[in-house]
């Protein structure tokens, strides 16, 4: 991967301290604020190539707008919802976050609630404070021999679940991707929700916020489960619907509720959290000495490694620049955004790319495994050549998309040492290159038919000329040239001389005026790569 480049930091909540001195070591300054207010993060994220956050900073499409040098968002945590993701990806910004840091206390906090619910500890606690002395209104139930249906088995879910079943709950529960066979190797028997809801004396979420969770305990699934059910929602406010919560407490449907989150935090409406029988904290799962250094100290490291090009750990967003950092896969990366660029300069037309093909060849393992980067690094450099545009590897397949460009890419297992041929359609007008890396260095094998004499270096300034096969061609563009005060480096011409065929000159300086060519030749580009 191209080295990021990050000097500055913004810590914009309350982080580990491990976090800025494993940042500031390693040479990167570090501002650090409490509970920044979006205006005000707005006003400052401009000056930072990073931001480091945990959940109270709101990451909203209009500070990541605002940000015009940040390159990546660390969240000391793991639920990213407070990170508006698309923009992030669009502004060709990474997201990263720590998944592990946290997962033992979340989990631990969890099991917390959920004896608190069956022995009533802080209601009890309230009422000893007050100075009563009730035996018989905190009677509870035992936990032994309880069902607790576990919905999302991640890291979380598996661990309140070896947790629960010390104390000889049965434990069931419901994950779209985690297999059956590997949660019943932990002792989670798995189904399906329906067959789930009815079964449970206690319901513990442990999934992200989307949209395909938002709700999942509502009014119709309450009224599936055993009346008197206790629910804990320590993952993400609204799993559980709030009202519909409040609804089934009044009615007795639900027993009790444990609650670390909320929709909104803190919660204006207190409904929920005055009711006799909810117990709750301030988002507190992840609010151990332990998790908040792991994740301070994860979150810093996982930067430093990303700058130093050592390798990307916890990016969610940024799959494509998995696999971008040996030196290989560099030059791969430069190859493919110089055959973009020159693809960019040669299209006259300069109308919008409808069509891009990529083709690797070879039966190298980089370029057989490189498909996805490659592909993106093409389009990195056919639109970053156009004004306004500013794509990277994580924000140019959307660009291409919002561009209307459609893109295919195919891998050819042939002899051929690594290869890549492009071809990209505007204006209903095809236009061609192949490539390679020879030596480290990217160069072109071919433009739309001409195969050069010489594999031409793709660095430097370069001019492309389409012209007819005429030996008086090199003298009078280097007269034209001379006459602009610039002077040619190399000169490559094709292999076959009939026709129109492409020319390539390296030259000291790119030209301030195209036209002084445009006599001798019938199509002129000029790049510096
Ligand atoms: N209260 C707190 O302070 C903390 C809260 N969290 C939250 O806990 C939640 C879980 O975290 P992890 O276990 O680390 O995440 P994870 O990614 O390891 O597990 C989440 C699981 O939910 C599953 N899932 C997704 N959609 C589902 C659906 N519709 N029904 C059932 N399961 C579904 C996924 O397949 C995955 O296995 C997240 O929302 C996270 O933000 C995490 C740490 C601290
Ligand atoms: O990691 C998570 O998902 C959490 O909810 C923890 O949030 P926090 O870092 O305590 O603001």
């Amino acid at each position: 991967m191209a080295p990021i480049c990050i000097k500055t930091v913004l810590i914009s909540e309350s982080v580990d301290p491990r976090c800025r001195a494993i940042l500031e070591g390693n040479g990167i300054r570090v501002t650090e604020k409490q509970s920044m207010k979006k205006e005000e993060l707005i006003a400052e994220i401009k000056d930072y190539d990073g931001l480091v956050v945990r959940s109270a900073t709101k990451v909203t499409v209009d500070v990541i707008n605002a940000a015009d040098n940040l390159k990546i968002i660390g969240r000391a945590g793991t639920g990213v919802d407070n990170v508006d993701v698309d923009a992030a990806t669009k502004k060709g910004v990474i997201v990263m976050n720590t998944p592990s840091g946290n997962t033992i206390s979340a989990a631990e906090l969890t099991c917390a609630l959920l004896m608190s619910l069956s022995r009533n500890v802080p209601q009890a606690t309230m009422s000893m404070k007050q100075g009563n002395w009730d035996r018989k209104k905190f009677m509870g139930a035992e936990l032994y021999g309880k069902v607790l249906g576990i919905v999302g088995l991640g890291r979380i879910g598996k661990e309140v679940a070896t947790r629960m079943q010390a104390f000889g709950m049965r434990t069931i529960g419901y994950d779209p991707i985690t297999p059956p066979e590997v949660s019943a190797s932990w002792g989670v028997e798995q189904m399906s929700l329906e067959q789930l809801w009815p079964q449970c004396d206690y319901i513990t979420v442990h999934t992200p916020l989307m949209p395909s969770t938002v709700g999942l305990l509502n009014d119709e699934t309450f009224a599936k489960c055993k009346k008197g059910v206790k629910v804990v929602n320590c993952a993400r406010g609204g799993i559980i619907d709030e009202e519909a919560l409040l609804r089934a407490l009044e009615s007795g449907q639900c027993g009790g509720a444990g609650l670390d989150v909320f929709i909104e935090e803190p919660p204006k409406n207190r409904s929920l959290v005055n009711h006799p029988n909810v117990i709750s904290c301030p988002h507190l799962g992840a609010s151990t000495k332990e998790a908040q250094a792991r994740c301070g100290e994860d979150i810093a490291l996982q930067i430093v490694d990303m700058v130093n090009g050592k390798n990307l750990v916890g990016a969610v967003n940024a799959q494509v620049l998995a696999g971008t950092f040996s030196q290989e896969s560099q030059q791969l990366i430069r190859l493919g955004e110089a055959v973009g660029a020159v693809l960019h300069s040669c299209n006259a037309s300069r109308k919008p790319f409808s069509h891009a093909h990529i083709i690797t060849q070879g039966s190298g393992n980089s370029m057989k495994s490189c498909g996805g980067y490659f592909t993106s690094a093409v389009l990195v450099g056919l639109l970053n050549h156009e004004p306004g545009r500013s794509a990277n590897l994580i924000n140019v397949q959307s660009l291409a998309k919002e561009s209307g460009i459609a893109v295919n890419q195919s891998h050819c297992a042939s002899e051929e040492a690594g290869v890549c041929k492009v071809e990209v359609v505007a204006d209903g007008r095809s236009y061609k290159a192949s490539g390679s890396v020879q030596g480290g260095v990217p160069v072109l094998l071919e433009l739309s038919g001409s195969v050069f004499r010489q594999p031409v270096s793709l660095t430097g300034n370069l001019l492309f000329l389409q012209a007819s096969a005429d030996p008086q061609l090199l003298p009078s563009v280097a007269g034209a040239l001379a006459s602009e005060g610039v002077q040619i480096e190399s000169f490559s011409a094709p292999v076959d001389h009939t026709g129109d065929v492409w020319y390539c000159v390296g030259v000291s300086s790119l030209l301030q005026d195209l036209n002084v060519l445009k006599p001798l030749v019938k199509n002129v580009a000029q790049l510096s790569i």
